[in-house]
């Protein structure tokens, strides 16, 4: 506690997160939290130049500064979105009403910052677990901190509209996308079958858009247009692979600026749905959670590395970011569909980008340049394994 600011829900154990940082705003004054660690804390004096004065302490980089990969370095200047501040209750301000919000209106409290502009819940340790608001019997519960993993748990899993409606989106599935998901040609790195089901097709897909909008916080302009649904028969799998793109493996890294806002544009997050478990096998593998290295040639070990997922135990969902608050990609987020070995898996894909998704560049977005036709990346790292999902099915 630090004056009228509770600060035990958004300080991280360690400083995890890159461009996360809390603020405590009292009178005239206030404390900043850097990188969000209690041990960085330090005063903070408030006057109208505020947004400029953080910009400048906290070095907001309006670049993101890749590092060249090997010998190629990128043609690109990586420009992000305008960093933001949240309240607590999930509500953005611009730099500019934080200053007019904090003078004129006298807002006291808790501030978050996020240098790549978006909501990312903060991991704070592994165990954690808050309800998604304050009254909700939706409970996000930290996985890991490296990535930023977190599963979705219901206080009764078997009641309510959210078990309910998950086995409608099965349902739905099974009935209608039958022929379309037999017919797929499936890959020798994802063996699963899989169907595009648009949001706004059914009034549960809606509903289930809605949820999906407060669980991440974020609007849902910022999801790629359609749920993915994924269908895993006994053995099927997909090999670790990233939801992100690092566009050092590309060509053509200018399909990574966004058509209007001409920022750094990137799938962010991913809530996976657990819609029905296989009786055996088939959890999602992280084998880099908590720090370890990339499972090179052991792309499907689904070993005792990192930590395996599944919604064998309650969980209805995870959500994990393939990107830090400071927009930069989190290379611990590879992860595995493992082999199911009994049974049948049913899941789906919500992507979420950083920034507006909105028609028409949503279609045009995701092309096969950059990639074989096995779907892999045509540049290094030129191993099995490294690759990720590309949204050209339609
Ligand atoms: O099926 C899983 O557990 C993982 C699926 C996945 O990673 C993906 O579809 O991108
Ligand atoms: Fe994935």
């Amino acid at each position: 506690i630090d004056g009228a600011c509770d600060l035990s829900p958004w300080l991280q154990e360690e400083p995890v997160d890159k461009g996360y940082h809390v603020i405590c705003v009292g009178d005239g004054e206030g404390t900043l939290y850097l990188n969000a660690s209690a041990a960085s804390r330090s005063v903070l004096k408030f006057d109208d130049s505020l947004p400029e004065f953080l910009e400048e302490l906290l070095q907001i980089k309006t670049h993101l500064g890749f590092k060249p990969h090997s010998k190629r370095s990128s043609a690109v200047q990586w420009k992000k979105q305008s960093w933001a501040f949240f309240t607590v209750a999930g509500e953005r301000w611009t730099p500019e009403e934080a200053s007019s919000k904090i003078h004129e209106y006298d807002y006291r409290g808790v501030l978050l910052l996020f240098e790549g502009g978006t909501w990312r819940w903060p991991g704070i340790r592994v165990g954690y677990e808050r309800p998604l608001q304050p009254d909700s019997d939706v409970i996000l519960r930290t996985v890991a901190l490296k990535p930023a993993l977190f599963e979705l748990v219901l206080q009764d899993a078997t009641k309510g509209t959210i078990p309910e409606l998950l086995s409608d989106v099965v349902q739905m599935s099974e009935k209608r996308l039958q022929r379309s998901l037999t017919e797929k040609e499936a890959s020798e790195v994802r063996t699963s079958q899989q169907h595009w089901l648009s949001y706004n097709s059914h009034p549960k897909l809606k509903q289930l858009k809605k949820f999906t909008s407060e669980v991440l916080r974020l609007p849902s302009s910022y999801f790629e247009r359609d749920l993915q649904v994924l269908r895993y028969t006994k053995g099927q799998l997909y090999d670790a692979h990233r939801d992100y793109w690092d566009p050092r493996e590309f060509p053509d890294e200018e399909r990574f600026v966004h058509p209007v806002s001409k920022t750094w544009n990137m799938r962010f997050a991913t809530l996976l749905w657990y819609l029905r478990d296989a009786v055996h096998g088939g959890e999602t593998w992280f084998p880099r959670a908590h720090g370890g290295p990339i499972p090179y040639g052991e792309w499907t070990a689904c070993d005792d590395r990192g930590v395996k997922m599944s919604g064998r135990n309650g969980t209805v969902a995870i959500l994990f970011y393939s990107l830090y608050s400071s927009g930069d990609i989190d290379t611990y987020s590879w992860h595995c569909g493992c082999p199911v070995g009994e049974g049948t898996k049913w899941a789906a894909n919500s992507w979420i980008w950083n920034q507006p998704q909105s028609p028409p560049y949503a279609k045009s977005r995701t092309t096969k340049v950059g990639r074989n036709k096995d779907n892999r990346v045509s540049l290094a790292p030129q191993k099995k394994g490294a690759t990720d999902d590309v949204a050209i099915e339609s």
